[in-house]
């Protein structure tokens, strides 16, 4: 589902001493099918953006597209319910939502609160506590019972159940160590290319959206400062810091990213922004990877 925004404004606490304008007449544009990720600095508008989505939040201005929905300021009628059907939201720590007595349950517990009957729920939370690999003989058993990794993986399972196009991941690896945030990410990178899912990931770590994404919006000040490819926008180094973001200082990150667009080069070790030069050489500018 292609997601578009057109000059959506979010004020929190309107006409009171605690008003925040956290976004800022915000346009931008995520393909159906494409892996987006959200990076930018504590406060500058990455959770408030990605909770338009699925109407969690509604804009004080502005006009947000999600395949045939749309949702406007001030409008009362919207169906938000089909709208959550097709965009599932993976919050911040999903584990800390499960609360069935075991994962099946659990896992059927989006699908039924939908409409769907329970025969029909259970055959779906077979097929996605499959796909996000929980073995069979833990599926009866309680979802306490499991290592944290494994519990994300039940939520994870949940949310799919729905079966939506559009999946909202907001720090989907906060908490976990860098196995486990290998193991995930690639759990979603595979679903993404599987199922045809649309991935929009809000991350602060910068090594994850090159990785995974392919593209990257940057927010700065409630308003999109950069848009593109990885391979552009982690090679304006300079740009990044301005705004906060820390850049691994490591010519690996950089060759990953080339070897991921398929260059077989690799870049000398000199100074970070050398580096960045030497990959917009490599690429042959940048224009044809935006
Ligand atoms: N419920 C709220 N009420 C008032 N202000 C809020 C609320 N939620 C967020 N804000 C403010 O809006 C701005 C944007 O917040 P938001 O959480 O979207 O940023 P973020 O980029 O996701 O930050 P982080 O990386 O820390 O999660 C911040 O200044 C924040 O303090």
């Amino acid at each position: 589902m292609d997601i578009t925004f057109e000059q959506v404004t979010h004020v929190y606490g309107r006409k009171t001493p605690f008003e925040k304008r956290a976004l800022n007449n915000v346009s931008i544009h995520i393909p159906s099918g494409s892996f987006t990720s959200i990076i930018g600095h504590t406060g500058s508008g990455k959770s408030t953006l990605v909770q338009h989505i699925n109407g969690i939040l509604k804009p004080s201005a502005g006009r947000i597209t999600v395949g045939d929905f749309v949702i406007r300021a001030n409008e009362k009628k919207q169906n938000l319910k089909a709208l959550r059907e097709k965009v599932g939201f993976v919050f911040q720590y999903p584990e800390h939502q499960l609360f069935e007595e075991t994962i099946i349950k659990d896992v059927c517990f989006g699908p039924m609160n939908f409409g769907v009957s329970e025969a029909e729920a259970t055959k779906r939370a077979e097929e996605c506590l499959q796909l996000v690999g929980l073995p069979s003989q833990l599926w009866h058993r309680s979802p306490f019972d499991l290592s944290g990794g494994q519990m994300r993986r039940v939520a994870i399972a949940g949310v799919l159940a729905v079966r939506p196009q559009v999946i909202i991941l907001d720090e989907p690896t906060a908490g976990l160590d860098p196995m486990g945030r290998e193991e995930i990410l690639s759990l979603f990178k595979d679903l993404h290319e599987r199922l045809n899912l649309t991935i929009v990931m809000v991350t602060h770590n910068m090594s994850d959206a090159a990785n995974y994404s392919d593209q990257v919006i940057v927010m700065d000040g409630g308003k999109p400062l950069m848009a593109g490819a990885p391979e552009r926008i982690f090679s304006q180094v300079d740009q990044l810091r301005k705004v906060g973001l820390d850049i691994p200082e490591t010519m690996e990150f950089l060759n990953r990213l080339l070897d991921r667009v398929g260059k077989k080069e690799t870049i000398p070790a000199f100074t970070i922004n050398e580096a960045a030069d030497a990959v917009i050489k490599i690429l042959g500018g940048v224009k044809d990877h935006v």
